[in-house]
């Protein structure tokens, strides 16, 4: 059994004050449920975000890091820094990384590679663009995509990564895949899965859908059988919208 996880994905937003007040509203009304509860924040966020939390459901997540413990690297964040403030997730691969700051599926191997290494669970974006959708290229894309993230990942740790499903197209425009159309390319991701580490690994997996995730459209996504998630950009900003996600 897949422990249903939602994810927020906070993106450039919020200041600590903020952060802080964002739990304080939601916490107690995220903590009756089987439900994981996680908020993938900024990283000047993270520490007071794992300190306001002790105690409750909601685990914290970054949304990048190098693939390198240390270096001359400016501006960089690494695992060791993630792993020093105890922080659970680290999204890895998301869209506006790749189409912004160059992440390439062979960095993303790298950073899957090594958020293992430190114990924190990746969360590994894939998906298509508008284009690619179109042209039918929707399962090559993410099928290499999802074995280029897993090359030589052990078999025994692939449990702990979170595939997320992010159609390009969806992000942040209103517009998501079907549900059924969802659960198609995640069926099919959790097949590629299988044919890389062997089905019983596959069907422990959790794999989310992001896209124009709401409050009025994540019941019908979370019902489809092959979806174990959501990873929601714009609706987790607000608590109350956060709530209700949280408690599809
Ligand atoms: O990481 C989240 C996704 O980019 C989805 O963002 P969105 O819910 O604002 O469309």
């Amino acid at each position: 059994m897949r422990t249903p996880i939602i994810a927020g994905n906070w993106k450039m937003h919020k200041t600590i004050k903020e952060a802080v007040d964002f739990v304080n509203e939601v916490k107690d009304k995220v903590a009756n449920t089987d439900v994981e509860a996680v908020i993938c924040a900024p990283f000047t966020l993270l520490k007071d975000l794992k300190e306001v939390t002790k105690g409750t459901n909601i685990k914290i997540g970054a949304q990048n890091m190098h693939f390198e413990e240390k270096g001359a690297f400016t501006g960089e964040i690494s695992p060791l820094m993630l792993k020093e403030i105890e922080v659970d997730y680290v999204i890895i691969g998301h869209s506006e990384r790749r189409q912004y700051f160059n992440e390439t599926d062979e960095t993303v191997n790298k950073k899957v590679l090594k958020a293992l290494e430190y114990g924190i669970k990746p969360i590994v974006c894939v998906g298509e663009t508008l284009e690619e959708r179109e042209t039918e290229k929707t399962k090559d894309v993410v099928k290499y995509q999802v074995e280029k993230a897993l090359e030589n990942v052990d078999k025994d740790r692939v449990k702990d990564i979170v595939i997320a499903y992010e159609p390009i197209w969806a992000i942040g425009t209103g517009k998501t895949a079907s549900s059924k159309d969802a659960n198609d390319v995640i069926s099919y991701i959790r097949e590629v899965v299988a044919s890389v580490c062997g089905e019983e690994v596959s069907e422990e997996v959790r794999i989310q859908y992001g896209g124009s995730v709401k409050p009025n459209n994540v019941e019908e996504i979370m019902n489809e059988s092959d979806i174990d998630g959501a990873l929601v950009g714009g609706a987790s900003l607000n608590p109350s919208d956060y709530i209700e996600l949280v408690n599809f």
